[in-house]
């Protein structure tokens, strides 16, 4: 079985709440446009926490640390399997090295993006999961 791993970074919004980063693909043409957790497949060999680390510095040109997996995973083809980890930003302020733009979204704004089909849709498997998360006062 390979892996996608994608992390979901949170910081804290002023005023209270918390913000997840969501990337847009740019890449292929049925998911171009869409929103989702930056990150990639792991190499042979490679932890999944490694992998994460390695594709957000590529990706987002941050240096990251690799958290608790997130409970829902996808299976996306017979031999590849979508998880999420939770990222710590230890170093640098994303940006879109390789994603068409970022975003930083709160829970609302996420369901927003959720309900108009705007997230690549596997990653709606962590909707109930994020929302939680980003509701924490
Ligand atoms: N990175 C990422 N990929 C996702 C998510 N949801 C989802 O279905 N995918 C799919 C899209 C792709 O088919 C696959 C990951 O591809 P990728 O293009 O990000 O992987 P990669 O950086 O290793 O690049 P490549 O070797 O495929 O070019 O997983 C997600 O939240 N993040």
């Amino acid at each position: 079985m390979r892996y996608v791993v994608a992390g979901a970074l949170l910081r804290e919004r002023a005023g209270g709440g918390r913000e997840l980063l969501l990337a847009q693909r740019s890449y292929p043409p049925e998911v171009a446009g869409l929103w989702e957790l930056p990150g990639g497949k792991c190499g042979p060999g490679e932890t999944r926490a490694a992998a994460l680390e390695r594709e957000l510095d590529e990706e987002l040109d941050v240096r990251v640390v690799a958290g608790a997996p997130l409970t829902e995973q996808v299976r996306l083809r017979e031999d590849l399997l979508l998880v999420a980890h939770w990222a710590e930003l230890v170093a640098g302020t994303p940006r879109a090295v390789e994603h068409q733009d970022l975003i930083w979204v709160d829970a609302a704004e996420l369901a927003a993006l959720a309900a108009r089909g705007a997230l690549v849709p596997a990653d709606t498997a962590w909707l109930p999961e994020l929302t939680v998360a980003l509701d924490v006062r």
